[in-house]
């Protein structure tokens, strides 16, 4: 996004008031407590008043010398307490008098600290929906967002940002609700107390803000960029450490280094800009603000005021500037948060490509029937418009429940499409796919996917143990179930061979396993799941022969009685086949058993030669 877009950006409150709904209530309680606290300052300053001027105002001061008062004019304390007006505030007047001080000190913070923890709070539980939803809507999205969007970003928007976005919007609330009136309050008794000096304070207060307008620009810039290289450094992150292998295998770990530190420094020239730019607030406005004080001091000597009534003003002067200094910032803070808040809504609110139809309704456990008619689709681009070539045209294909098919053909020529549409990982862009003939898109995805069991070339275990590695295909399955699985995957013995068994978790150094041994975790998941139709992406690389007898007699174990399409790599399982279709440039160019298409197939003659024959 450019600076004139960022610039454009507004906040979306409708879709924030959303996530604050159930909270409400500890909102508005939040906010009143910060009004609370605002208005306090102005008991404050009077509490020190009285406190200053009963203790400061030398040693013959009577409890019956009236103290003059904002608001209230002269208070008498010996009326007030019903004693002598000749009564002395002596050692323990002054005793008491002083312990207000910590009493009040306390009583205010103890309030802005209420007021920042209920804001907290709800802000916390905000965060947690918005991050899950995040999370929920980018799951939701189709493979085509994911060839798409970079995974890296995609974490720094759901970790990151939603965090930004929380503890900015939760700053700025107190902010707004807090600063301004506890400014008017300490002004309202300012005024009631010595209209000129607080007047002339206003007027050098201005000149404060003038460094502050124009520092805050370059900030603001220093901020948006910030957010865009903690997007490329994850990004980075995210690639390398996926990617482990090939840096390793490339020795490409410095390489890695430098395209890290590339984002790396550009953010730590950022932040470093943004810090010298945000420190020089601080020195400049409280430079301004000493003049004030400085011109406070001989007003003071010229109208022979007490040194009490000095303290409170100057005191109550510089509880203006906090506020003040932090009132300075909400239009970055507003900015940052704008951009944070508009990045999560774009996620949190992106339709997925592919939805389910309204109402449709669960597909049953079907027998397994597969029919592709007369299916066509292209790939489209990041920009939404389609390719110019299509992955596959004409497709008309009957697969019978049951029967064992193998998917051939040269690379490119759609095999891993035809799966992809399948699953509905992709709508196709004429034609129907059918399962026990019933159109895919009228029936809900989880139910489809639900009908389908995948091992797939790529065999992705997640950093867990064994057993939650192969429960992944049914989460209710039982301990004997599992087991049970993993026997028939041909997986049992290695796995308790493992250190730790079951137990052991995948990726540490106490279990490294092999490609062929997770080959048979990913079977044993798959047996779980125990779906009508099997779809198997065979590894191209080719296994020793004993691991691929096992791998063999494992999938032969998971296919019984299921529609089983392999995209077949290996002689054993065209072998295997019942029927083999032979893909061609998006076609089916041939189908037809071994023998058959031995016989009548050009392409199938020249693919197995040169891929399957050995
Ligand atoms: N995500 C994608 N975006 C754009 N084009 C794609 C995408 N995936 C595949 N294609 C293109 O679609 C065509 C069919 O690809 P597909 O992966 O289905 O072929 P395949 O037969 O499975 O190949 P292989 O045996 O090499 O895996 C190819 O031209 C490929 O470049």
């Amino acid at each position: 996004m450019t600076d004139a877009e960022i610039a454009q950006l507004k906040m979306p409150y409708g879709r924030i008031l959303q996530y604050l709904k159930p909270w409400m209530g500890r909102f508005i309680v939040g906010i009143l407590i910060g009004v609370v606290a605002a208005a306090f300052n102005g008991v404050m300053i009077m509490g020190f008043q009285v406190i200053f001027q009963l203790v400061l105002d030398g040693q013959g001061k009577t409890l019956g010398q009236p103290l003059d008062l904002p608001f209230l004019g002269n208070v008498n304390v010996a009326d007030m307490l019903g004693v002598a007006t000749d009564t002395p505030v002596g050692l323990t007047g002054v005793i008491i008098a002083c312990a207000c001080i910590p009493i009040l000190m306390f009583l205010n913070g103890f309030l802005e600290y209420l007021n920042k923890y209920c804001l907290a709070w709800v802000g916390n539980k905000m965060l947690f929906h918005i991050r899950s939803d995040v999370f929920r809507s980018i799951l939701r999205q189709s493979p085509a967002f994911f060839s798409h969007a970079k995974a890296g970003e995609l974490m720094q928007t759901v970790f990151n940002q939603s965090r930004v976005a929380q503890t900015n919007a939760v700053q700025l609330v107190q902010l707004l609700t807090n600063r301004p009136l506890t400014i008017i309050t300490i002004l309202f008794v300012l005024f009631a107390k010595d209209w000129f000096f607080t007047l002339m304070s206003l007027i050098i207060f201005p000149l404060c803000l003038a460094p502050i307008i124009a520092i805050g620009r370059k900030v603001r810039k220093a901020g948006s960029r910030e957010e865009k290289e903690v997007g490329t450094m994850m990004t980075t992150m995210h690639e390398s450490f996926t990617g482990i292998r090939l840096v390793k295998g490339y020795a490409r770990e410095e390489y890695e280094v430098q395209r890290f530190d590339h984002a790396n420094a550009e953010m730590c020239k950022n932040m470093l800009r943004w810090t010298r730019a945000m420190e020089l607030i601080g020195p400049i406005v409280e430079s301004v603000a000493s003049i004030g004080i400085a011109a406070g001091l001989v007003y003071f000597w010229v109208q022979q005021r007490g040194a009490g009534d000095l303290i409170v003003l100057v005191m109550s002067l510089t509880r203006i500037y906090p506020p003040a200094k932090e009132l300075s910032k909400v239009n970055l803070l507003m900015q940052k948060t704008v951009f944070a808040v508009n990045k999560v809504v774009h996620l949190l609110d992106r339709p997925a490509d592919i939805q389910d139809a309204p109402g449709a309704p669960s597909l049953p456990r079907i027998k397994g029937a597969v029919t592709f008619e007369n299916v066509a689709f292209t790939y489209g681009k990041m920009d939404g418009t389609k390719l110019d070539k299509a992955a596959i045209t004409h497709v008309n294909l009957d697969l019978a429940p049951g029967k064992f098919y193998a998917l051939v053909g040269p690379s490119g020529a759609g095999k891993s499409t035809l799966f992809s549409l399948l699953l509905r990982f992709y709508d196709p862009d004429s034609g129907r796919v059918l399962l026990d003939g019933a159109d895919i898109r009228a029936v809900t995805q989880d139910s489809v996917r639900g009908n389908i069991g995948l091992v797939s070339q790529d065999t992705f275990l997640f950093h867990d143990t064994i057993r939650e590695n192969i429960r992944y295909g049914r989460l209710d399955a039982t301990e004997e179930e599992i087991v049970a699985a993993a026997k028939k995957a041909h997986a049992h013995d290695f796995i308790l061979a493992q250190q730790g068994g079951y137990d052991a978790v995948v990726g540490d150094s106490g279990c490294n396993l092999s490609g062929g041994q997770k080959q048979r975790l990913s079977i044993a998941r798959a047996i779980l799941r125990n779906a009508p139709i099997l779809l198997l992406d065979e590894a191209t690389s080719a296994l020793d022969t004993e691991t691929e007898k096992i791998i063999q007699e494992a999938i032969h174990v998971l296919s019984e009685g299921k529609t089983v399409i392999a995209i077949a790599h290996r002689l054993s399982t065209i072998m295997q086949a019942d029927q083999i279709v032979v893909m061609k440039d998006g076609q089916v160019a041939d189908v037809g058993n071994h023998e058959e298409l031995l016989k009548t197939s050009e392409l199938y003659q020249k693919l197995y030669s040169l891929q399957f024959h050995e």
